[in-house]
């Protein structure tokens, strides 16, 4: 494909100098870029591949960085990167040292909010809104937020904020009918009938019939209809809450989408622009499969297929989704609930053999945490399966809605430690810290597959909440056979010697067993390792059996050192009289980079390699 027109384009100011009728061929050539660019390295590309048109629209018309644009999550902001002077670095977009995947204040002044977590665009924009009404600005802010943001109670707690004031805002609500995966629940219902313009010719139906019913109350009957049009007319529920609405418009058409805008953009007041699109638009692979599409590693631009790695074990998601599957098989009380992210969590299998038990309740981690408290109090065993990051944002709901109450909710950490290529914003660096301080909690991480399907039949025997973190990527291809409860709040010793104590956590227990086999075939030192098993309740004795005062004591997590378990252990062996030389192998206080997995373990020294680095420099 020739770019010669997307190679001119270095920044806003090169966009504006188009011609209108020249951006469709834009819009062309940007598309082939993003589906050749993202071949090899993968990426979000059906979101971004969305709102190509939207994109060069609003740059077109605004002027960023004057005027703010917000895009909500920020994957599919790629596009916006384009244009904003980021094109060379696009084939080092989520790589080691390369563009963030998402909007990133450090990265750029076009992102004037950094995001990565959905729903928060309408919040950070409004802040936006009045902080330039306070100062006495004049210049456009703009959120632009899906259909499946749209699912989070943040998103309606900003609108209810801003519809209740006059500031000038615009928020445009992209409508793909996707969140990752098909969009869910009642909003998602909404949308769909404006679109399909039904609801608006079955209330003019609706009323006729009325009329016909009433002869001789023409006006009463003409004020019915005049009400339920007003009812079901596109947009009412936003209009309600203190939006103008404006839509529906077709977001690929830039005939209809540059007027629209300009004309929105003139409005005053918060006004809502309902644009259609369709995800993955341009590469039929990623329009057909949408949910594919919306976030993979490196694919075959010819055939359109994903690259698959062969010989890989499963993953931590789909033993976790099978296992929780045969549990639901013996136990009817099990139930399971996902935030939107039926396929990131596995959850999609465990829907196909128990589709009524299993609960999509959208972007909405709050809600579905409280929701399985719900369940739970109803004799239910809930099984909540949300990544760790977005875990954060249900913190209240967790301690408030099912700790003080000691409901039997199990919390399925996936993408626990470090995520790789999402980077600061996805990744689970403080669940062991924020869960293990929680009373009534008990805490697991399994050092492999096989112990999560022990942890997951574990759970099922405590009478309380549980919750059990496992990292992003493939297990280690054990054996699965054991099916047995473990003992509750009992490390176990996988190595035994008398030249100092390691204790690994869940994701690292690998790694540290492979540096402590090294140390011992390499410099003849043995050390005992301790799988930690439990964070909490912390297996004390075992602790204090093989810990020797004056010899080394290493803790290993895949998490922040802050409120870790290694404090907590650190603290239990000081009371005990126990001195020694020490180390803490965590994350320190700072977010971490992007890039993959490994190279992010390797600069925190959280590898096997840095491990044993650690170990020689504390016999040394
Ligand atoms: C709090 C939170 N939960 C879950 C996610 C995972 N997630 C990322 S994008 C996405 C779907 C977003 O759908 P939509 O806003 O409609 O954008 P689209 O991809 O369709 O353009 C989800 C669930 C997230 N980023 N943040
Ligand atoms: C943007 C977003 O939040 C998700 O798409 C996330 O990137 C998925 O991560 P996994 O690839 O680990 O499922
Ligand atoms: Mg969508």
């Amino acid at each position: 494909m020739n770019y010669a027109l997307l190679n001119s384009i270095h920044g806003t100011a090169d966009l504006k100098r188009l011609r209108p009728d020249q951006l469709p061929e834009l819009a062309s050539q940007m598309r082939h870029y993003l589906i050749e660019t993202l071949a090899p390295i993968g990426g979000h590309l059906g979101a971004g591949l969305g709102v190509v048109e939207l994109t060069i629209a609003l740059h077109y018309l605004l002027n960023s960085p004057r005027d703010k644009i917000i895009w909500d999550v920020g994957h599919q902001a790629y596009p916006h990167k384009i244009l904003t002077g980021r094109l060379p670095g696009m084939p080092g977009i989520r790589q080691y040292g390369g563009l963030c995947g998402f909007t990133k204040r450090a990265e750029s002044d076009h992102d004037p909010f950094g995001a990565g977590h959905a729903s928060t665009s309408i919040s950070a924009a409004y802040g936006m809104a009045v902080g330039r009404d306070l100062s006495h600005q004049d210049h456009q802010v703009v959120a632009v937020i899906g259909d499946g943001a749209l699912t989070g109670g943040m998103a309606f707690e900003a609108m209810n904020h801003a519809g209740g004031n006059n500031n000038k805002l615009l928020v445009i609500l992209n409508d793909n009918e996707m969140s990752i995966a098909p969009n869910v629940g009642a909003m998602s219902s909404y949308l769909a009938r404006i679109i399909s313009g039904r609801s608006y010719t079955q209330a003019k139906d609706t009323a006729k019939r009325i009329l016909e019913k009433l002869p001789g109350a023409l006006d009463a009957a003409k004020r019915v209809e005049e009400h339920v049009k007003g009812m079901i007319t596109p947009g009412t529920l936003f209009e309600e809450m203190g939006f103008r609405y404006i839509g529906p418009v077709d977001g690929h058409d830039f005939d209809h989408l540059l007027p629209t805008l300009q004309n929105c953009s003139r409005l005053n007041g918060p006004t809502l622009l309902h644009v259609v699109t369709r995800k993955g638009l341009g590469f039929s692979p990623a329009e057909e499969d949408p949910e594919t599409w919306h976030g993979l590693g490196p694919y075959d631009v010819k055939t359109g297929e994903p690259f698959k790695s062969s010989g890989q074990a499963a993953s931590y998601t789909q033993v976790f989704a099978d296992m929780l599957a045969d549990m639901a098989d013996a136990d009817d009380r099990v139930v399971a609930i996902t935030a939107a992210m039926p396929g990131g969590t596995g959850l999609t299998r465990f829907a196909a053999r128990h589709p009524d038990r299993c609960f999509d309740v959208g972007i909405a981690e709050q809600h579905a945490v409280t929701f399985a408290g719900g369940l739970a109090a109803s004799g239910k065993r809930p099984y909540v399966a949300i990544y760790s990051t977005f875990m954060q944002r249900a913190y209240d709901q967790i301690i408030h809605d099912i700790c003080i109450q000691n409901l039997p909710v199990t919390f399925c950490l996936d993408r626990a430690g470090i995520v790789g290529a999402d980077g600061a914003t996805h990744t689970g660096m403080f669940d062991l810290a924020f869960m293990r301080n929680l009373p009534n909690m008990t805490v697991m991480a399994p050092k492999d597959e096989a112990e999560l399907r022990r942890m997951l039949v574990t759970s099922l025997t405590i009478d309380g909440p549980v919750a059990i973190r496992y990292p992003r990527g493939h297990g280690y291809g054990v054996s699965i056979e054991d099916s047995s409860p473990l003992p509750v709040g009992h490390a176990e010793v996988l190595t035994e010697g008398d030249s100092g104590l390691v204790i690994a956590v869940g994701s690292r227990v690998h790694d540290a067993l492979q540096a402590v086999e090294t140390l011992r075939s390499e410099h003849g030192r043995a050390m005992t390792l301790l799988n930690l098993r439990f964070i909490k309740p912390l297996d004390e004795q075992a602790i204090m059996i093989h810990l020797k005062s004056g010899q080394p004591l290493i803790i290993v997590e895949e998490g922040v050192a802050a409120g870790g378990a290694g404090q907590q252990i650190a603290v239990l062996a000081l009371q005990h009289g126990w001195h020694g030389p020490f180390a803490h192998i965590a994350m320190p206080d700072a977010f971490p980079a992007h890039g993959t997995q490994a190279e992010i373990l390797r600069d925190l020294g959280l590898d096997a390699a840095g491990i044993l680095s650690r170990l020689r420099q504390l016999i040394a």
